[in-house]
């Protein structure tokens, strides 16, 4: 089967736009209810503000010419009512007086007042217009109305603004395995959350979500809901079947009732999207994969609502960053990367994280996007990159953590909380260490045995580490061991057994594989022997999930994990889980809020109660300096 066309975003788009007219229903409403609406035309002041000569201050209005010379060796004397006359702060200043005195400055006589300093002409007082002159440009056409805007529009005088009609978008989800989050999933049933996602999107941008009920993959049923939602509404989103699949409907149901011009666009995630046409309404087929699902909204729907709504689109906020790890791409897609942003060592600085179109992970805990171009292989590590950001961020405020990760990393995250965020990309205790010397994270979670000195993380740290003081804090004793299928029944004892089943093993440089390996040469095991060896998975939790589903039948992994998945354990090891601190971060400000989380007693209860931790040096720090430090 011949697979979709990869046609260029920019390309499709721009023909694509031109096949719509614009929506030009239009609604004539109160400036009040207008909130998050599109201005149809440009929006004029009737009114200035203020409308009248006022007061700024609470004081008294007089004449600077009368009070020219006044200084404490020569107090002026003023007379009520015709050199000067009270005014609140707001109040009309009565013609002929041109400036006012602040009552704190004046000394109040029985019939005037005395001052002791010249009052300049226009001292305190607001003219007509000073903040808004009527028949001034308030709002251009397109713009999209925010709080302040609505103020403007009723203090100016503004009875009725003209706005385009909220359009309605029609999102019909797809799919036998989808079922509604109300629904308690059954293996193979996938939760509905993508029409969620794209009402909530719709609804940000001022539109109006029209929610479908789910369709099965039936094609006369599905070609019954596009043409009930083509007549009802503005837009039809058909959510999945968009790929080559032997259900994906999608394509062949837009072609029936109208159209298809494009099916497959030259982005990643995002490739199966099929841009099409009937009854002259946009319909649309969405990737199923909620990431691509995400980017396909922001980076083409987005684009079509406001070119039908002629809403000016406000740039995205970017920012210059160093890459700490590559981001490789192919030649034929522009490729949205989601990336984790920081500042260390007064860099900039950006981590990639997972590729994967089904992780909605990386889009709530990512801070923006880095876009790859067609044609371009991607960069380096080290390489300065542009990043659209998902949202404004305080980056002196931000914790970047990179290593191995740790339950209780997220409970210090929870309580950092708002005054700082804790940022962490998992990369395995090894990768932090390499994070830290390369100036890419203020602190790195490591659990690293020395299998010669039976030691943990400082032999390494001495060893990759040894220009710089860098400083340790002991979070916790964790017990590792062989998580195991519920009840235990392969009756797993000890390390000797795993030759007997099937493993899931934590990737390179992780500090669980390290303990693995070391207790496997301590029992004269070769890693040859023990099946699923080299089944790499990044944390705790995807080996217990692999345990749980019954895969595999062990993993090493620590006892909270097992405990989260409901799964058993069988304790073996107490090792040391530390997080690794450079100097600049340990001086900072951060940090201190960072150890008073760490020492606190909530946060010792809640790490008691994930299990499987022992803090008794909890909070202790050491320095260790560099070797080759002079
Ligand atoms: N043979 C090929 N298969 C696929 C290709 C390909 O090139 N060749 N492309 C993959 C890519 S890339 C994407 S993206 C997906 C697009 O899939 P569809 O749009 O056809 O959607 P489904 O296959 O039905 O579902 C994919 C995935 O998304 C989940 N999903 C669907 N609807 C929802 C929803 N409403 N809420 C949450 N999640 C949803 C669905 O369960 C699947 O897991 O195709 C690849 N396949
Ligand atoms: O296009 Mo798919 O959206 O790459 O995952």
């Amino acid at each position: 089967m011949v697979y979709l066309k990869n046609t260029p975003l920019e390309e499709c788009l721009d023909s694509y736009k031109k096949e719509f007219s614009k929506l030009i229903e239009i609604d004539k409403i109160e400036p009040e209810d207008s909130l998050g609406r599109v201005c149809a035309d440009n929006v004029y002041a009737t009114r200035s503000v203020p409308h009248y000569v006022s007061s700024a201050m609470d004081g008294y209005a007089v004449k600077a010419e009368e009070t020219v010379g006044a200084n404490v060796d020569k107090p002026v004397e003023l007379k009520f009512d015709k050199q000067a006359v009270y005014v609140d702060t707001g109040d009309a200043v009565p013609d002929g007086f041109d400036a006012v005195i602040k009552i704190e400055d004046v000394n109040k006589l029985q019939d005037g007042i005395e001052i002791i300093g010249a009052a300049f002409k226009g001292q305190h007082i607001r003219p007509i217009g000073e903040d808004i002159v009527a028949h001034e440009l308030l709002l251009p056409k397109g713009k999209t109305i925010e709080p302040m805007d609505v103020a403007v529009m009723v203090a100016s005088g503004t009875k009725k603004v003209l706005v385009t009609s909220e359009i309605k978008v029609a999102i019909i989800p797809t799919g036998d395995e989808i079922v509604s989050h109300k629904n308690n999933p059954q293996i193979g049933e996938i939760v509905d959350s993508n029409s969620h996602l794209f009402a909530a999107l719709l609804k940000k941008w001022g539109a109006n979500p029209v929610v479908y009920p789910i369709v099965k993959d039936d094609f006369k049923a599905l070609k019954e809901t596009v043409k009930d939602a083509a007549a009802k509404c503005h837009m039809v989103l058909l959510n999945a079947g968009s790929s080559a699949g032997k259900d994906d409907y999608s394509s062949e149901v837009i072609n029936t009732l109208g159209e298809v011009y494009y099916h497959g666009v030259a982005i990643k995630p995002g490739k199966p999207t099929i841009l099409g046409k009937a009854f002259d309404k946009p319909i649309i087929g969405v990737p199923g994969y909620p990431v691509s699902g995400f980017i396909v909204m922001e980076k083409i729907i987005k684009e079509i609502y406001h070119s039908l709504m002629e809403i000016t689109s406000v740039p995205s906020i970017t920012l210059k960053a160093r890459l700490t790890k590559p981001a490789v791409s192919d030649l034929k897609h522009k490729e949205f990367i989601r990336v984790k942003v920081g500042k260390v060592k007064g860099k900039v600085v950006a981590t990639p994280l997972g590729r994967g179109s089904a992780l909605m992970n990386t889009i709530v805990h990512g801070d923006g996007l880095l876009t790859v171009p067609s044609n371009s292989e991607g960069h380096r590590a080290g390489e300065d990159v542009e990043i659209e950001l998902f949202k404004q961020l305080d980056l002196e405020k931000t914790i970047m953590a990179v290593g191995s990760h740790d339950l209780c990393l997220d409970l210090i995250a929870k309580g950092v909380t708002p005054k700082y965020s804790l940022n962490s990309a998992h990369v395995g205790s090894l990768g932090g260490i390499m994070a830290i010397k390369k100036g890419q994270a203020h602190m790195a979670g490591v659990h690293l045995l020395d299998p010669e000195s039976g030691k943990y993380n400082i032999p390494y740290i001495k060893r990759y580490i040894s220009d710089e003081k860098v400083y340790l804090l002991s979070l916790a004793k964790r017990t590792q061991g062989i998580m195991v299928q519920k009840g235990n029944p392969l009756n797993i004892k000890q390390i000797g057994d795993l030759t007997k089943i099937s493993i899931a093993n934590r990737q390179k440089g992780a500090g669980t594989r390290v303990l693995l390996d070391y207790l496997l040469y301590q029992n004269g095991i070769s890693p040859k022997e023990i099946s699923g060896y080299n089944k790499e998975y990044f944390t705790h939790l995807d080996v217990a999930a692999q345990v749980k589903s019954g895969r595999v039948q062990a993993g090493m992994g620590i006892y909270a994990a097992s405990k989260a998945m409901e799964i058993d354990f069988v304790p073996v090891f107490e090792e040391s889980y530390d997080l690794l601190i450079t100097e600049e971060f340990y001086k900072s400000e951060g940090f201190k809020v960072l150890h008073s989380v760490i020492t606190s007693t909530s946060f010792k209860q809640e790490v008691n109660k994930l299990g499987g931790y022992n803090l008794k040096d909890c909070g202790n720090i050491i320095s260790i300096e560099g070797s080759k430090k002079k």
